[in-house]
């Protein structure tokens, strides 16, 4: 969205307290701030009432939709609209062009009591005229379906202060979402922004009772407080702890929760959420993917992989003792909460790992990444947990989130199964499952994955597709980060035959996703044993990396 759209527009029922706290919120973000029930009696040089009495609803309401669909074009604050705006049909067209343009039109909804109590005291609204209450619940009536289908975020202020309800409505405008979409897929959002654990419920649906809420153990404070939310909503939670890392995505302990799952009494309409690392969202979508079939599944994930990567696309599965990923399914998830809280508890080095898949998205796609982890290189080298939250590391965070996301949704919206397109993402993995299995899992993906694109940027250097620019570009950007960029092994028949058992091979053949060029990758079928071999040699002259 350009900056000449605003930030995001507010509706609401009279009384939801649109122009206190949209006002607020401003405050607290550091925008402007427009009520655009003040911007016409302004135009009118009077008050509304008096507007209506002297003109009608109609001059005020073709006055109202004038101004407002100016300021939806030319003006960047928050902007809150008037009870009734949206029921006129230009206002209604021009709200519905400003979200499919990737505006946030926020519905702010109140305790309707709360909402009658307040429009009341607010005192001469002509549209309540007469009994305020009656009006109120008629107008409810008539305009709730539409605020509802019109907003593409809702927020919920129910029982909250000014203060809080500022607080939700700041954080629901920080919130990005990614709609993921396609054939063959069941649409769901990527939601990133804090507190955005919150919506669990709702994206679980009224559906299911039990939940099980699968996790790691160095995430109990944050599956801790998915428990609350989720037991607060009414569901019965099943407590589901596994082994950290990659030693919870086995088939051992897939099966410890499906002996669970049936213990418990789980049925086709209650739900898995996977909470943790890439890890445990893998597994949980796995043991969703395959209980009674496929049941629904809410990633939460908590680390910066998991949120760019593992938590989106439907990938799922469990590794064997052959390798990395051997077993599992596609299954898209109903809904992934990446909530940036969960980052204060990152330790540095996982972080760190996460920026492998970020760097691969941009190298594979998205120049916009690239250019953000070459402005912000040291300071994300640097991330600390503790000191994340609120500052200004986090806008950069959320913006590499956001598009790493895209790029991911982008590939994956067109080939669900990886027949082709979504290879892509698969950039740097050949080798790196590899390395992973090898060195029996103290190398983390993310770490592989830097080294595995060294390795395919070497490669397609080698035959001619990148000059040494672009191969270097590799090098030092991923170094930048932090990033291993070289790996050092002393049986090469081992490395080559587990790169004939990754899943882009076909028979006795190795495929690779090598780049011509930075942004542009392309498949690469069977390449001579020597250029491979050649790659491997060049990946191993800087000392090997723990
Ligand atoms: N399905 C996919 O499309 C896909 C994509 C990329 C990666 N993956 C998989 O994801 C896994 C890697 O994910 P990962 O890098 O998150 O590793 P991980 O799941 O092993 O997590 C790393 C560590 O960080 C901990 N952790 C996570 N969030 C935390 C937090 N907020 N605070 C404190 N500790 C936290 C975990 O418990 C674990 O100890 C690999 O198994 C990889 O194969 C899958
Ligand atoms: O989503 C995909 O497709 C990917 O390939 C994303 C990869 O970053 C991810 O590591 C994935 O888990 C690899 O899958 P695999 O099929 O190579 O096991």
């Amino acid at each position: 969205m350009s900056a000449h759209h605003p930030l995001a527009v507010i509706i609401g029922m009279p009384g939801a307290g649109k122009t206190r706290v949209g006002h607020q919120a401003a405050l607290m973000l550091g925008v402007a701030f427009i009520d655009a029930d003040q911007r016409v009696e302004d135009e009118a040089r009077m008050g509304i009432p008096q507007y209506f009495e002297r003109y009608g609803e109609k001059a005020f309401r073709d006055l109202e939709s004038s101004l407002i669909c100016e300021l939806l074009d030319g003006y960047d604050g928050l902007l809150s609209l008037g009870g009734g705006a949206p029921m006129t049909p230009a206002t209604r067209q021009a709200l519905a062009d400003y979200v499919r343009d990737g505006g946030r039109l926020i519905y702010l909804q109140a305790d309707s009591k709360e909402a009658m109590e307040r429009a009341r005291r607010g005192g001469n609204r002509p549209m309540l005229k007469g009994d305020p209450d009656a009006r109120w619940k008629q107008l409810f009536e008539e305009r709730d379906p539409v605020f509802s289908e019109l907003a593409n975020i809702h927020v919920r202020t129910h029982g909250s202060t000014p203060q809080m309800a500022a607080r939700k409505l700041t954080e629901a405008i920080m919130q990005r979402t990614i709609h993921v979409t396609g054939l063959s897929i069941e649409p769901y959002d990527v939601r990133v922004g804090e507190s955005v654990m919150q919506q669990l419920p709702e994206i679980l649906g009224e559906r299911p009772t039990k939940i099980a809420l699968i996790h790691t153990q160095p995430v109990q404070r944050h599956s801790d407080h998915a428990r609350a939310l989720l037991r607060r909503a009414g569901y019965s939670v099943s407590d589901v702890v596994i082994p950290d890392a990659e030693a919870g995505k086995t088939n051992p302990v897939a099966n410890g929760i499906w002996e669970r799952l049936g213990n418990e009494g789980f049925t086709r309409s209650d739900a898995v959420v996977g909470l943790g690392g890439g890890a445990a969202t893998d597994l949980a979508g796995f043991v969703a993917a395959t209980w009674m079939r496929g049941i629904r599944y809410v990633n939460c994930p908590t680390s910066l992989l998991a949120m760019v990567d593992a938590s989106t696309g439907g990938k799922t599965g469990v590794n064997t003792p052959q390798g990395k990923n051997l077993v599992g399914s596609f299954y898209t998830p109903a809904g992934v909460l990446a909530d940036l809280k969960t980052l204060a508890t990152l330790p540095n080095d996982i972080f760190t790992e996460g920026l492998g898949e970020v760097a691969k998205s941009g190298l594979i796609m998205d120049e916009g990444i690239l250019d953000l982890l070459e402005d912000h290189g040291e300071e994300l080298r640097a991330f600390d947990g503790a000191a994340f939250l609120g500052s200004p590391l986090e806008g950069v965070v959320s913006e590499l989130i956001e598009r790493t996301v895209r790029v991911k949704a982008y590939h994956v919206s067109s080939d669900l199964k990886e027949a082709g397109l979504r290879e892509f993402l698969n950039y740097g993995h050949t080798l790196a499952h590899a390395i992973e299995t090898l060195e029996h899992f103290r190398w983390r993906h993310g770490n592989a994955v830097a080294v595995g694109c060294v390795y395919a940027a070497e490669l397609a250097g080698i035959l001619g597709y990148l000059d040494k620019d672009e191969v270097d570009y590799h090098r030092s950007l991923l170094g930048s980060l932090g990033l291993p960029t070289s790996w050092h092994h002393e049986n090469w028949d081992e490395v080559l035959a587990l790169m004939h058992r990754d899943k882009k091979a076909r028979g006795n053949h190795l495929r690779f996703v090598i780049l011509d060029g930075i942004g542009h990758p392309i498949h690469l079928e069977d390449p001579p044993q020597d250029a491979v071999h050649e790659a491997f040699v060049r990946i191993q002259q800087a000392p090997a990396h723990r």
